[in-house]
Order: C-alpha cells, then structure tokens, then sequence
C-alpha cells in the first residue's frame, strides 16, 4: 500500500464548487490526502439551487469504479449523492470488494430542498448500502427518513444513532444536529460508545456544502490512521471553522471554506 493517505469520494457534483465532488476534492486536498472521485450524476446547481440533473449510465459508474480499484490502492472511501436502485446497486457491488472504512453521507435533499435522490432509492439505500458502510453520517431529516420516527432533541439522536447501528446494521451513526436549534451538536454511537460534539451555532445561510466537507474531512482523518471519534472530532473542527468563515458567493446559500483552519492557524 502506498504510503500517501489516498481517498475516493464516490457522488454528484457542483459546478458552482462548494458540495458534492467539488467540495469533497477540496476538503481532501486540504486535509494533505490524495483525492480521487467518481460521478455518478452532473447536477447543474448554484448557492440558489438544482436546475437539472443528468445521471451518469450505471456502466460508466462501474467503469470509473474499476479504473480506480484496479490501479491505485486507497485507504478509504466516502459516497454522496447516489440517485438511483441501479446506480446503488452497481456501487454496492463494487464497493463490496474493498476491505476498507466506508463513510456513507445518505444525501437524500439539497439545502435548498431540491431532491437529489428518486424516493423509491431510500429503502435500497437503507437496506442494501447502510448495512456495508463503517460509518453513515445523517443529518436529522435523513436520520428520521431511515429510522421513521421525528427526532426532537439530543436523546432522541442518541436513540436514532443506537438505531441505526443495532436495527438497520451500520458499522456506525453519526446523526448531526444542524436542523435543530441552539448549539450545534453532532452525535457518534460507534456500536460501542456514544460521544457528543459540540460547537456554537453560527448565525449564516451560507451552510452550501457543509454535509459533504464534514464527510470528506471525516474519511481523510480515517485514512491518516484517526479512530473514528477521533476523526470526527477533527472533522468537527475543520467544518465549524469552514462555516465560521463561509463564503457570502452568489445569489443564495453561500459555500463553506475549506481554507478555514489553514488561515486560523497562520493569524
Ligand atoms: N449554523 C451552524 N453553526 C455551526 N455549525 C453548524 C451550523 N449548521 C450546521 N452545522 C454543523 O455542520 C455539520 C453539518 O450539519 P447538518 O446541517 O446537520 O448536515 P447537512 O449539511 O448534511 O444537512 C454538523 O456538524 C452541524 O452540527
Ligand atoms: C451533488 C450534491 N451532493 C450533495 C449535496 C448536498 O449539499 P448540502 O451539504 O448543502 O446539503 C448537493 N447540493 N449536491
């Protein structure tokens, strides 16, 4: 295996550069590990929202999948936005090969509430992919769509992450508490321990993208040898820096910036 910390983000892209493969590439280059991608679907969306999506044939998903697997060994790999059961289903049969972490972001809507995935794809989501993955990383309204019941507060976070390790089989949850009110507390049940992180709410709408550098900075810490509560610590770190200093670009939810942490250390 080579010694640089090489990771794989498997999703949709952005063209305006702040979610999905754009900021997963960012967050991973940022985070001194070697990025590489593979689209699923090019979606045409801004800081305002999703215009139009064209999904890539699950025979060239499974292409750039095997030019990857096939030449260059990595340490650990992450997926987005997956849109479809036979887009799923070829990355699950891919994926299953790799004896590697798998960090599951279940995007399921944008931030501006634009649906990225077809709504007969969450229960393939939840049943095939979930079960595969070392970590899934919800945010509330997800969490709630795979367990299926409201989640009002940190204990019932608490309840969902056991949930969904215990009842539907991921290695670990990660239910993240942006979409509620007050201090902005993420949850970890790793199948053993449950750890609590925490940060101030930051008073911005330029939230675009935060899920996506979140989970990319979480799978970059695991390939560089963090545990998992480790790796989300520092991920936690690096996101609520990239949000403190988001960007005020274009029209509508600005994006985060993954320079954040890199800037803060040199003032
Ligand atoms: N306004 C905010 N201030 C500080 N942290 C936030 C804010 N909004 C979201 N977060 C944090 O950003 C991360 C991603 O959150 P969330 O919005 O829940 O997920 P998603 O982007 O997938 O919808 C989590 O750590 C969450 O606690
Ligand atoms: C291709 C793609 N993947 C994911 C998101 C979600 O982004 P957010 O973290 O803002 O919900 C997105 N807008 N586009």
């Amino acid at each position: 295996m080579n010694k640089i910390p090489c990771v794989l983000t498997i999703a949709g892209t952005d063209p305006s550069g702040g979610a999905g493969i754009q900021a997963d590439l960012k967050t991973f280059q940022e985070l001194q590990t070697y990025g590489m991608s593979v689209i699923t679907s090019v979606v045409a969306q801004n800081t305002t929202g999703v215009r139009q999506v064209h999904h890539q044939p699950v025979e060239m998903i499974e292409e750039q999948l095997d030019a990857v697997i096939s030449d260059i060994p990595f340490h650990a790999f992450k997926t987005g936005m997956i849109a479809t059961i036979d887009m799923m289903r070829s990355v699950a049969r891919k994926v299953s090969e790799l004896d590697i972490p798998f960090i599951m972001d279940p995007v399921m809507v944008a931030k501006s509430g634009d649906p990225l995935i077809a709504s007969d794809a969450r229960s393939y989501l939840r049943e095939e992919l979930l079960p595969m993955t070392t970590l899934i990383t919800p945010n509330i309204p997800e969490a709630e769509d795979i367990i299926g019941w409201k989640i009002e507060d940190t204990e019932a976070m608490q309840t969902a992450a056991k949930e969904i390790v215990h009842t539907y089989g991921a290695g670990g949850a990660l239910v993240k508490g942006g979409h509620l009110e007050g201090k902005a507390i993420d949850i970890l049940y790793d199948g053993e321990n449950v750890n609590s992180f925490e940060a101030e709410r930051i008073d911005t709408k330029h939230t675009h993208g935060t899920g996506c550098t979140y989970s990319a900075a979480i799978t970059a810490y695991i390939s560089r040898g963090e545990t998992l509560p480790e790796a989300v610590e520092k991920g936690k770190n690096f996101v609520t820096a990239a949000i403190r200093d988001s960007f005020p670009l274009g029209h509508g939810s600005g994006p985060t910036n993954h320079w954040a942490l890199r800037q803060e250390k040199v003032r």
